[in-house]
């Protein structure tokens, strides 16, 4: 496949110093005008452009982009599942950081894919996938590596049904397999199901997959497309940066691989690009796709903050969810600290969930995910969130990191996050319908002294978080 730099592959304009600037220092500066841009950084050019784009781009829909590089049954296959989410059956437009990505990844380019949250990225890299393998070949040649279990079993879902036997004309024909590798999942019948006849797709967390690598049980050799989402908080955990860096230097190779990076929040993302050539992650014309630069959060979700005492903040909770009545929200609260465990101190989560369950007469069921649950009872959690009308999840950050629940429309922060990145996944657990106006809340429950943090989030995150008086 031919390799088209990152001028070809969409029409650019000069950018004043302040555009750039912006596009390079995202958290810095801000207009509204910006809105809509975005930037793709070629990095051994060091170039960073606004791209231009005609009408005709802009109508373009995802058949249009991918026609020729995606099988036509995966293409129609995809049309079905979004036609579930927006009505038009047969033609469905590209999000953003679709229409910007997909043109370069199909060029061979290796790229980093940096969008904001609910915008549709794991459809662009699957997308990818599935115009490279070859599925006649008997060998693992996708391999996408996520942080948490959780999101491992959406993300294998979505593939699946991308997947899924063609027309019955066609029925005699091999289908692509893809399997899922786990933690807390991994059977003997996975390893033999490996070795006899190796899936297409392996979607694994970094520590199964590394014992499975290390055992032999499967080897990369024929891998042709490694994906890494939410590679800011595998980087950033200590816990599997190792095993991180050994596959992408020890159990393959940047020049048989392809290599996407994925993820809402790359801070420092010019010394990220930096580093993924340097330390030979990614070949060294690899390509930045950032979309929406100066606006790292959804533009529908409006931030809101109460102020109380600590001791009355179940209260305070409850008298939002009364004045709100949502539908679907998730209430985030912070992981019990090891001194609190050791103190034999009940978690946060199970004095909420029993809060809850007794004053709060919403119709909402009401359901916990935490670390501390085992993975069976999580999977559960997750399943009825996901098949009843209504929900209220309380959850500790397990739920924070690309977990895809599209009717949540509220969140409320019972705790403040640690950081900035944090708030922007948990806010990012709403507004995850691309093409949809519905207006969504981000409701914070903070003590006095908090309300400088909130303060350094909303100027981190560029975003203005409004007082509300209960
Ligand atoms: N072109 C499209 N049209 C309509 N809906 C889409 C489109 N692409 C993706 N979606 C839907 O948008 C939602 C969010 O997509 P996805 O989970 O890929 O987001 P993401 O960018 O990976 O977010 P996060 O950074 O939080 O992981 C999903 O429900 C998905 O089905």
């Amino acid at each position: 496949m031919a390799t088209l730099s990152a001028t070809q592959v969409l029409p650019l304009r000069p950018v004043s110093s302040v555009k750039l600037r912006r596009a390079c220092f995202p958290f810095h500066s801000r207009s509204p005008n910006c809105r809509f841009f975005s930037s793709i950084s070629c990095a051994n050019q060091a170039l960073c452009s606004i791209p231009y784009l005609s009408p005709s781009q802009e109508t373009r829909t995802l058949h249009d982009i991918c026609q020729g590089f995606v099988p036509e049954h995966v293409l129609q296959r995809q049309a079905r599942i979004m036609s579930q989410l927006v009505e038009e059956v047969g033609y469905v437009l590209p999000t953003d950081i679709q229409r910007q990505a997909l043109p370069t990844l199909f060029s061979g380019r290796d790229c980093i894919l940096h969008a904001q949250t609910g915008s549709g990225k794991t459809l662009a890299y699957l997308l990818l996938i599935f115009s490279v393998i070859n599925i006649q070949r008997s060998a693992v040649q996708a391999l996408i590596v996520v942080p948490t279990r959780e999101l491992g079993m959406q993300v294998t879902k979505v593939a699946r049904m991308l997947a899924a036997k063609p027309m019955e004309s066609e029925l005699e024909q091999k289908c692509c397999t893809v399997m899922a590798l786990l933690d807390g999942g991994i059977l003997r019948r996975h390893k033999s199901w490996l070795k006899a006849e190796p899936p297409t797709v392996v979607v694994a967390t970094i520590g199964s997959l590394c014992q499975m690598l290390e055992k032999r049980i499967f080897t990369l050799e024929s891998m042709r497309v490694l994906v890494i989402d939410e590679v800011d908080f595998l980087f950033n955990s200590s816990k599997q940066v190792s095993s991180l860096r050994k596959l992408l230097t020890s159990y393959s190779t940047i020049s048989n691989r392809h290599t996407v990076f994925v993820s809402a929040s790359i801070p420092q993302h010019r010394r990220f690009v930096h580093d993924c050539i340097q330390q030979k992650w990614t070949k060294s014309d690899v390509v930045h796709v950032h979309v929406n630069p100066i606006e790292p959060m959804p533009a529908c979700i409006h931030h809101r903050f109460v102020i109380c005492g600590k001791n009355r903040r179940q209260q305070t909770l409850l008298s939002l969810l009364q004045s709100d009545a949502p539908v679907s929200g998730i209430i985030f609260v912070s992981e019990q600290s090891e001194k609190s465990k050791k103190a034999g101190n009940a978690p946060s989560t199970t004095l909420l969930i029993d809060f809850l369950k007794a004053s709060y007469t919403g119709g909402s069921e009401v359901l916990l995910l935490e670390e501390d649950m085992n993975f069976n009872l999580r999977a559960a959690s997750l399943s009825e969130v996901r098949q009843g009308s209504g929900y209220l999840l309380v959850s500790t950050d397990i739920a924070a990191r690309g977990v895809d629940l599209p009717e949540t429309t509220h969140i409320y922060n019972y705790d403040l996050p640690r950081t900035a990145i944090d708030y922007l996944h948990r806010a990012g657990r709403t507004g995850r319908k691309p093409f949809s106006d519905e207006k969504c809340t981000v409701t914070n429950i903070i003590t006095p002294e908090e309300r400088f943090v909130l303060q350094r989030y909303e100027n981190e995150l560029m975003f203005n978080c409004e007082e509300i008086i209960i």
